[in-house]
């Protein structure tokens, strides 16, 4: 493999410009960030957080009175013939629940000062993000800022508010009920507490496994629909470069991996459920057989069949609605939040001493280390490709027939994921790019559809205005075809037209695109060679950065740099350099001359012959 000239890349940045974060990606992890961002957000709001607390205590009160007025009526009124007593102590339960009504009223009222700031807060720090991101490089707003500002914000706005309204029901009617049991009777604690705290501690100790799971059930949602989402806008090329099956398989991988995801989420559904039975149903069992031992030291009946209704009436319906909360929205809850952490850095001023970020050195497009197989037994067609593609830069790409050049096309458009190493646009994984605002990829299928000749040009770019699609039409020579058609707005029909005129279009298409990186697989190969200088040049003078899977060696001529394929083996440089160190180059060009010992021939020496297809150079000299 021969390594690629050095290159000055830029350091890799973040979407917001700074190092890669070091985020844990474990739950405890997640869980600390949150909370370390949490606790200062509900300190800034004590006042709200006393206010509710405030109204709570009326519901504390009306559950300690649930049990206590029972036990009451019965030992005081019913049991001592006395019923009106008995009645008596039972309004007082009933008449209990007006001002809990009341609180639960101004509870809800006051959920509205924890829970919008949280929203607010959230969707403020998303649209910074995204408009940092924006200033950084120039990639179009990734779908994730999208989905949090959207989504992910009502997601945490929910789960926040289902959260807090539990989790303050759940802490003031279960310290009403254990007030109310200890009033009873402080033995009635010895029978309740440990089954409740060991189904608490139970339920607790799976949500942090539990939250991985749901975290690794995001992902891989998050990857099958970025996977649907690149496969949707990139049929074209999935179609003319025959990647349909290797698509599909990936489709399938990552399928199963969501599936695999679900699968152990409800395993860890399961030990919840029993955790809940062990802390909302064991107790009252218990109660029942440790009746006779607690009644031999005292209890009345009135204080058991009270402790029963601080179990079953106040307890384990307050259990039930903070576990479920927990385990579904709170789990979400650590999960969604955990996206948002982490402060919003806009990217630095550019000096005199640090480029900007879009400085003209950042590489369009990087392989690092790319190796690609069609299957796990297949013979790698690219073997740890080292390749870095800087802005303007034109490269053409040669090699005998079936030496990978189109492979490596469609993996350096992100059409094939490679098998190892990784492909970068624009300093980033390819996955965080909207492709078709990177790339542009022309096979040589020509694809042109039934439209007008302007719907055809402006495809890729419906925004042209009428001078940018006459200022493409004259630079890559479609002027005749326009007018034989009867202008822009005419009617195409693809099956009257020849290859080169379909290829015409497509080429003419990929000139009006603002999408960096244009890679051109044989896409010229209908044209006649001053055409196809034509379309070359003028695309090259486009401003983007031009890789061209050459159909003739006059491609290699007119590009900076060659990368020369045969099977596994590359070599890049200038024409000349090539000239100079590449055999095979100088096969494919017909330069049969010894390779000179000295430093590179000049570029005058690379004097290809024009019109040759690539990979029909007489092979006088046979390769060593
Ligand atoms: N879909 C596929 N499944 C399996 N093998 C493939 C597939 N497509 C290409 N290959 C193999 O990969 C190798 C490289 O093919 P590729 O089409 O990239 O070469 P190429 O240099 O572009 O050839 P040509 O100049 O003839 O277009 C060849 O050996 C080819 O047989």
């Amino acid at each position: 493999m021969t390594p690629t000239p050095p290159t000055t890349s830029p350091p890799r940045l973040d979407p917001l410009g700074k190092p890669p974060e070091q985020k844990s990606t474990t739950e405890g992890g997640a869980l600390r960030r949150v909370t370390r961002e949490g606790v200062p957000f509900l300190r800034a709001r004590s006042r709200a957080v006393l206010r509710l607390a405030g109204w709570s205590l009326l519901e504390f009160a009306q559950t300690f009175l649930t049990g206590y007025a029972v036990a009451q009526a019965i030992d005081r009124g019913f049991l001592s013939g006395s019923p009106t007593t008995g009645l008596l102590w039972l309004a007082v339960a009933a008449i209990a629940t007006f001002p809990a009504a009341l609180a639960t009223r101004r509870v809800f009222g006051g959920l509205a000062d924890l829970v919008e700031p949280l929203r607010d807060g959230l969707v403020r720090r998303s649209v910074s993000r995204a408009l940092a991101q924006a200033l950084t490089a120039p990639t179009p707003a990734t779908t994730r800022s999208v989905s949090q500002v959207t989504h992910q914000s009502e997601i945490a706005r929910d789960g926040w508010a289902g959260l807090v309204l539990s989790l303050r029901a759940f802490v003031f009617t279960a310290a009403g009920a254990l007030a109310g049991l200890a009033a009873l009777s402080p033995r009635l604690l010895l029978v309740v507490l440990p089954p409740l705290l060991l189904g608490l501690g139970l339920f607790l100790a799976t949500l942090i496994p539990m939250a991985a799971r749901q975290r690794a059930y995001l992902g891989a949602d998050e990857a099958f629909a970025a996977h649907a989402g690149h496969t949707a806008s990139a049929l074209r090329d999935i179609a003319a470069t025959g990647a349909g099956q290797r698509t599909l398989a990936g489709a399938r991988d990552l399928a199963s991996e969501q599936a695999g995801a679900a699968r152990s989420l409800a395993r860890w559904a399961a030990v919840r459920i029993i955790a809940l039975a062990v802390c909302s149903r064991l107790p009252p069992l218990l109660l029942l057989l440790a009746a006779p031992w607690l009644m031999r030291h005292g209890l009345t009946s009135g204080a058991l069949v009270g402790a029963f209704t601080y179990l079953t009436q106040a307890l384990a319906p307050a259990l039930h609605a903070l576990l479920s909360v927990l385990g579904t929205a709170g789990g979400r809850l650590v999960v969604v939040l955990d996206r948002f952490t982490g402060r919003v850095q806009l990217p630095p001023a550019p000096t005199a001493d640090s480029p900007p970020p879009h400085s003209p050195l950042a590489a369009v497009a990087e392989l690092r280390a790319v190796s690609f197989a069609y299957g796990p037994a297949a013979r790698p067609v690219l073997d740890r490709l080292d390749l870095t593609l800087r802005p303007g830069e034109h490269l053409a790409v040669v090699g005998p027939s079936g030496s990978g050049k189109s492979t490596l096309a469609a993996v350096l458009a992100a059409v094939m994921p490679p098998t190892e190493g990784e492909v970068r646009w624009l300093g980033r994984p390819t996955g965080d790019a909207e492709h078709t605002a990177v790339r542009t990829l022309l096979p040589q299928q020509a694809h042109v559809f039934t439209g007008t000749l302007r719907e055809n040009v402006c495809y890729l770019r419906p925004d042209a205005d009428e001078q940018e699609i006459l200022a493409s039409v004259a630079a890559m020579g479609v002027q005749p075809l326009m007018e034989r058609l009867g202008g822009l707005d005419a009617p195409v029909d693809p099956q009257r037209l020849s290859l080169g005129e379909r290829q015409l279009i497509a080429l003419c298409r990929a000139h009006l695109t603002t999408a960096p990186l244009l890679i051109l697989d044989e896409a010229t190969s209908h044209l006649d060679p001053a055409a196809e200088a034509q379309a070359e040049n003028a695309l090259a003078a486009r401003g983007g950065t031009l890789v061209v899977i050459a159909h003739r060696l006059s491609s290699a001529a007119r590009a900076q740099r060659v990368l020369v394929m045969d099977g596994t083996h590359t070599a890049c440089g200038t024409p000349a350099e090539l000239l100079a160190h590449s055999e095979l180059y100088r096969d494919l060009t017909g330069h049969w001359s010894p390779a000179p010992a000295g430093p590179p021939s000049t570029e005058s020496s690379t004097e290809a012959p024009t019109g040759l297809p690539v990979g029909t150079a007489p092979a006088k000299t046979p390769r060593t």
